[in-house]
């Protein structure tokens, strides 16, 4: 399809939305006069020179690309047939059983970006339906890479598991930083200067980890070794339960991706209409 792709978002609006129609662009992989872009409250103030419509039907019909990009909850509302169309899902826990029961085609990539599309560093792991063809994984793929990167995964339920571990995963060093900034607040620190410290190390850690590309456990040795300080905070932080906490909150994810999944399943029939 090269720059002539021609792309939809429904939901472009939106944090991913916003983040997707912008780096497709910057891709080369469409010209913004080649995206269909949707909202539903507001139209956003960025690239003019798409087409931006309420009419969700109107969008799929001017693509051959369509990505859903709204929330779960919302997705029922979504009612277009998509028919002979490749459909790209960014939704959290909607299955591709669902998602080509609701929008009437069977070339469907269930896949699930993070928050750092944002700034083109999320990691979007996906998943292929049967009737995707090898020009539908390698035009996705494209689009993952547009902001971030990205990995083609085995299963299903392996897009269940990576929505807690890599799709929610920005906000747990976010949690970590909370709880660190809290406690600096707490004795006494301007909030201010702890913000600015921790959000600063925050981003060096990430571009550490974008240098080195180590693995974790090898970077927490790396610490470790020197015996001191962080060795004597991170012997703390293990004693007080942190993997255990870790490993429950991605275990609770993985539920709740798979619930909202049974969720779908039991939802009404929507029927098509603009
Ligand atoms: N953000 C993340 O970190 C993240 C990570 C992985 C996956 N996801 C998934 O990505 C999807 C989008 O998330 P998000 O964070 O971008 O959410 P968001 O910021 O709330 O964006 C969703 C957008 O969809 C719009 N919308 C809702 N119904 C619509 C309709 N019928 N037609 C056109 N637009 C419609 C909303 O419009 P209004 O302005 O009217 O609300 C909103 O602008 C979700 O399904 C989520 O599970 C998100
Ligand atoms: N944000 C969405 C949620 O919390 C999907 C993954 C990250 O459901």
């Amino acid at each position: 399809m090269g720059s002539q792709a021609r792309i939809g978002i429904i939901g472009a609006g939106g944090w991913l939305g916003k983040a997707f129609s912008q780096s497709i662009v910057e891709a080369g992989i469409a010209d913004a006069e080649a995206l269909t872009l949707s909202y539903r409250s507001a139209k956003p103030d960025v690239l003019p020179s798409a087409t931006w419509t309420k009419d969700n039907q109107l969008l799929v019909e001017r693509s051959d690309v369509v990505i859903v990009s709204v929330r779960p909850e919302d997705f029922p509302a979504v009612r277009v047939s998509a028919q002979g169309k490749l459909v790209i899902s960014v939704m959290a826990g909607v299955t591709l059983e669902h998602l080509a029961r609701h929008l009437q085609t069977d070339r469907i990539v269930r896949s699930l970006p993070n928050g750092a599309a944002e700034v083109r560093s999320s990691y979007t792991p996906w998943v292929a339906s049967e009737a995707a063809g090898e020009e539908d994984c390698r035009i996705a793929q494209a689009i993952f890479e547009s902001c971030g990167t990205s990995d083609r995964l085995a299963t299903e339920a392996d897009i269940d598991y990576f929505t807690g571990l890599t799709g929610s995963g920005p906000a747990f060093p976010a949690l970590l930083a909370a709880a660190m900034m809290n406690h600096a607040v707490a004795r006494g620190i301007n909030r201010d200067v702890a913000r600015r410290g921790v959000n600063a190390l925050l981003v060096g850690a990430g571009r550490l980890a974008e240098l080195r590309a180590d693995c974790p456990n090898d970077l927490v040795e790396t610490f470790m070794a020197y015996r001191g300080t962080t060795a004597a905070a991170m012997d703390a932080m293990r004693a007080a339960g942190i993997d255990d906490a870790v490993g429950r909150g991605l275990d609770a994810a993985f539920r709740k991706s798979i619930a909202m999944g049974h969720a779908d399943a039991e939802a009404p029939q929507p029927t098509a209409s603009a």
